[in-house]
């Protein structure tokens, strides 16, 4: 990177009373280079947007091989789409394609200059990769998460064990994705405690250098996204449960109702159980409001592996 997108707070402070609306596209063009941790349906269309959009290249990390492959094909499926439909051309789909490499190993990120990880929503699986990411990545790296609903502030400060060095958590953030990435134009930027405004700026910035939308919001339990939406489909999953209405019948009128492309229980299958579940138990336990009581049928198609369409069945089969 030719010059460090973060120069500590002294620095920024002088650089936003010098040339405050330049400083924050100056950090975002700086970004030349993007690591996506899980190759998942959310890090999968991350990955493919950042190359796609911002032309970057991108270094896709998963955990599983068998992952890494499903979601290349999956990127070359949907670039062939795009050709197919003239919505790109065959030697812009090409480039894209020439932008992704895959990996299973996190220090692969040894270099690069912005990281999004996208690993499933458990907690501790979080913090650990954040303790690792402070160690593996450069230190100027914005160090980003794509979490629903687990805390910025306790996500930062995993990367360290002495909370008064914070190089490490002012780089964490959240860029929060919707799904599906390359179809969702909306993205949630949100700060934790420690994070620095210079990266909170190149998160957005970069994020529009995406082609997305930002909307910027506080690290407070679900954020905005999910603090309203996770209600919503737990109430549809309840009402199912309790005999209020079918699955048919749930979906269309909400579907018919309020004009959106799928009902809360197509969408819960989309989104994915486990995260559905994940979600609403972090706002539950961070709230201790037993209005975010997660549906008892909700953990029990969890519990028997009916996460949806990613394992095939959910409220539907896929
Ligand atoms: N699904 C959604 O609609 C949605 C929307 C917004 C945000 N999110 C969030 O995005 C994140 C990812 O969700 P997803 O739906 O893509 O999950 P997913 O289950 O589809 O994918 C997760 C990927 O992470 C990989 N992985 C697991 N442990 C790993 C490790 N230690 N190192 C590297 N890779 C590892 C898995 O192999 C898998 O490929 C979660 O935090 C979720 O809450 C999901």
């Amino acid at each position: 990177m030719a010059s460090s997108i973060l120069r500590g707070r002294a620095l920024g402070a002088v650089r936003q009373a010098r040339c405050f609306s330049s400083s924050p596209r100056q950090y975002a063009a700086d970004v030349k280079s993007v690591g996506v941790l899980g190759a998942g349906q959310m890090g999968l269309g991350i990955a493919l947007v950042a190359a796609q959009k911002a032309q970057v290249p991108v270094t896709l990390v998963d955990a599983s091989e068998q992952a890494l492959s499903k979601g290349i094909a999956f990127a070359e499926k949907l670039l062939a789409k795009d050709v197919s439909k003239s919505r790109i051309t065959q030697e812009q789909a090409d480039q894209a394609r020439s932008l992704l490499t895959t990996s299973t190993k996190i220090e692969d990120f040894s270099s690069v200059d912005f990281i999004i990880e996208a690993v499933p929503e458990i907690p501790q699986l979080k913090f650990d990769i954040f303790s690792k990411l402070a160690k593996v990545a450069p230190p100027h790296a914005i160090l980003a998460t794509n979490t629903s609903s687990i805390s910025i502030t306790r996500i930062a400060a995993a990367t360290t064990t002495d909370p008064n060095d914070t190089s490490a958590s002012s780089r964490v953030v959240s860029t929060h994705f919707m799904n599906p990435v390359p179809v969702q134009k909306g993205v949630e930027i949100i700060s934790g405690l420690q994070t620095s405004k210079e990266t909170l700026d190149t998160a957005v910035e970069f994020c529009k250098r995406m082609g997305k939308v930002t909307s910027v919001s506080a690290d407070s339990p679900g954020f905005l996204a999910n603090r309203i939406l996770m209600p919503y489909i737990n109430e549809a999953i309840i009402c199912l449960e309790t005999g209020v209405g079918d699955r048919d019948s749930i979906d269309a009128i909400m579907k018919n109702g309020t004009n959106v492309p799928m009902g809360p229980l197509q969408l819960a299958d989309f989104i994915g159980l486990d995260t559905c579940l994940s979600i609403m138990k972090v706002l539950h336990t961070e709230t201790g409001d037993s209005k975010y009581r997660p549906s008892v049928l909700l953990g029990k198609m969890v519990d028997a592996g009916w996460l949806g369409k990613k394992s095939g069945k959910g409220f539907y089969d896929y």
